[in-house]
């Protein structure tokens, strides 16, 4: 099969979050199975251009219809570790990727709606009949509204769109102008409430609805979230335009691409490890303890990895931070956000903590550090208050650090309770609590580091079940090629 994947991220180049290792892995997944694979990104200014093989302008003056104008673009083609990538880059005052960031602006729904209509342009003019189009969250939900509404006439009949929420939260929720910019010109058909109509804002159009409604299939990334987006407030106003749709919805668990994340062969950690010799780790937590500049003693490495969110649960990561100080143990956070709000308030934690050796705050993204924290911490904690699917956790089990996790989304799907699970005890592989709140946390926390000081061989047995688990993109590549096989035009 021939699949185009559209994305505003792709892991290492463009990366904020999760999104770009799905698209990355899933790509790989799919191309080592024997399908021909196509990622379509936009050429932002801050990308790491040294990851891309072979850069080079493969098409000059491409015509983007814009308003009533249009916005004249170069199309560039480049290799990611092996993945065939082609660059958008649009020639307008309106610099839409040229900003030093990749989101966090206020046009940002503009910035993607041309971004949308710039890949459906080239696929269209560069004569691309992918069997299938493969879509991502809100950046790319005008795609399946463009094509059937526009370029199916123009030819591009036999093309089926799979769209995949990585996150409700971020909708994309916007005004007419998208609509008259892309040439989606009837306000009052795409303002229907069966089309792109904001469910609660009249006025507004919601690109991610868009995506939902025009799709052919759509996804969100784990069973147990596809739940809760339908029947719980997760959906963030979706559950409805799910629930209309319900039989071309579903939940395909993430994974997370071996090759990159490997404890055996990882560039980026001084001493490899497997399932047998485990003992290995703890070189890789004495590079950590002298990267961060922490006390080399008998404890427990706490850590955090991920992006400063609200969604991430903020208030139990810095209590775990605190908790995990008088418990005797040290905390390595790693992470960056959009909210300043939040970044300040880390930042002056971190100073207030400068002092202390016993832990360390690292603002900002950092690929590399992310790798060494992986593999040096015996304990990682995502106590978000939704998590779609997370590949926190995943990676951690990954690398044999003992997973301590809120149970909700993804998670749920994915960690078993060390004392409380229905599974054997050889798949239990971390530790789950429920409430968001202080006691919550404390009580799987407490465990885990209970577990580490007073049972080493049981907390040797279960960084053992970690590193058995099977987070490859093996099973859930094989589940997209049904669904693609599924709706393609055969
Ligand atoms: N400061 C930093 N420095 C280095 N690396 C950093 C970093 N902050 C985050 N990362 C890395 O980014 C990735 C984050 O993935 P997650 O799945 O945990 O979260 P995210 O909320 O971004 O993704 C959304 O999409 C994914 C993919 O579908 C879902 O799993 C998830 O639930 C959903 O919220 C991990 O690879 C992590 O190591």
């Amino acid at each position: 099969m021939h699949i185009v994947m559209i994305s505003a991220e792709l892991a290492p180049v463009a990366k904020v979050g999760g999104l770009a290792d799905v698209v990355f892995g899933l790509s790989r997944e799919l191309e080592i199975r024997g399908n021909a694979v196509e990622i379509i990104l936009p050429k932002y200014d801050c990308m790491w251009y040294d990851e891309i093989w072979g850069l080079h302008k493969i098409w000059e003056n491409l015509w983007v219809p814009w308003y009533g104008s249009g916005v004249n673009c170069s199309v560039w083609f480049g290799f990611v570790h092996g993945r065939k990538c082609f660059f958008i880059e649009p020639h307008s005052p309106d610099n839409f990727f040229d900003r030093g960031s990749f989101y966090g602006f206020h046009d940002d729904p503009l910035r993607f709606a041309f971004f949308c209509k710039a890949a459906m342009e080239f696929m269209h003019k560069g004569n691309k009949r992918p069997d299938i189009i493969h879509c991502h969250d809100w950046q790319t939900g005008l795609i399946p509204v463009l094509l059937f509404e526009i370029y199916e006439r123009l030819g591009m009949n036999r093309q089926r769109v799979v769209y995949t929420i990585h996150n409700f939260k971020h909708q994309g929720i916007t005004g007419e102008a998208v609509l008259w910019a892309t040439g989606l010109c009837r306000p009052e058909y795409y303002f229907h409430h069966d089309r792109l109509r904001d469910n609660f804002n009249n006025t507004a159009i919601n690109l991610m609805k868009g995506g939902i409604v025009y799709s052919n299939y759509v996804n969100t990334v784990s069973p147990h979230h596809s739940w809760e987006a339908r029947f719980t407030d997760q959906g963030y106003g979706l559950g409805q335009t799910l629930a209309i749709h319900h039989y071309k919805f579903g939940g395909i668990l993430n994974g997370v691409d071996y090759d990159v994340w490997n404890p055996e062969t990882d560039r980026f950690i001084p001493s490899h490890y497997n399932v047998w010799n485990v003992e290995s780790k703890y070189g890789n937590k004495d590079a950590l303890r002298e990267r961060l500049w922490l006390r080399k003693e008998f404890k427990p490495i706490v850590a955090y990895v991920g992006r400063l969110d609200a969604q991430k649960g903020v208030h139990l990561i810095q209590h775990a931070l605190f908790y995990t100080l008088e418990r005797g143990g040290q905390f390595v956070m790693l992470g960056a956000g959009g909210d300043r709000g939040i970044n300040n308030h880390f930042w002056h934690l971190k100073h207030y903590l400068n002092e202390n050796a016993d832990c360390h705050l690292e603002i900002g993204f950092n690929e590399q550090l992310a790798h060494l924290i992986y593999a040096g911490a015996d304990i990682c904690i995502v106590p978000s208050l939704f998590e779609p699917c997370g590949l926190a956790q995943l990676i951690a089990m990954r690398y044999g650090s003992v997973p301590v996790v809120r149970a909700v989304g993804g998670l749920v799907d994915t960690v078993f309770d060390r004392d409380n699970s229905d599974k054997l005890p050889e798949d239990r592989n971390g530790y789950v609590f429920k409430d968001a709140d202080f006691k919550g946390l404390e009580s799987a926390l407490s465990r885990a580091l209970g577990l580490w000081f007073g049972y080493p061989k049981e907390f040797r047995r279960l960084i053992t079940n970690a590193l058995s688990f099977d987070s490859s993109w093996a099973q859930s590549g094989q589940r997209y090629i049904e669904v693609y096989d599924h709706i393609r035009c055969k």
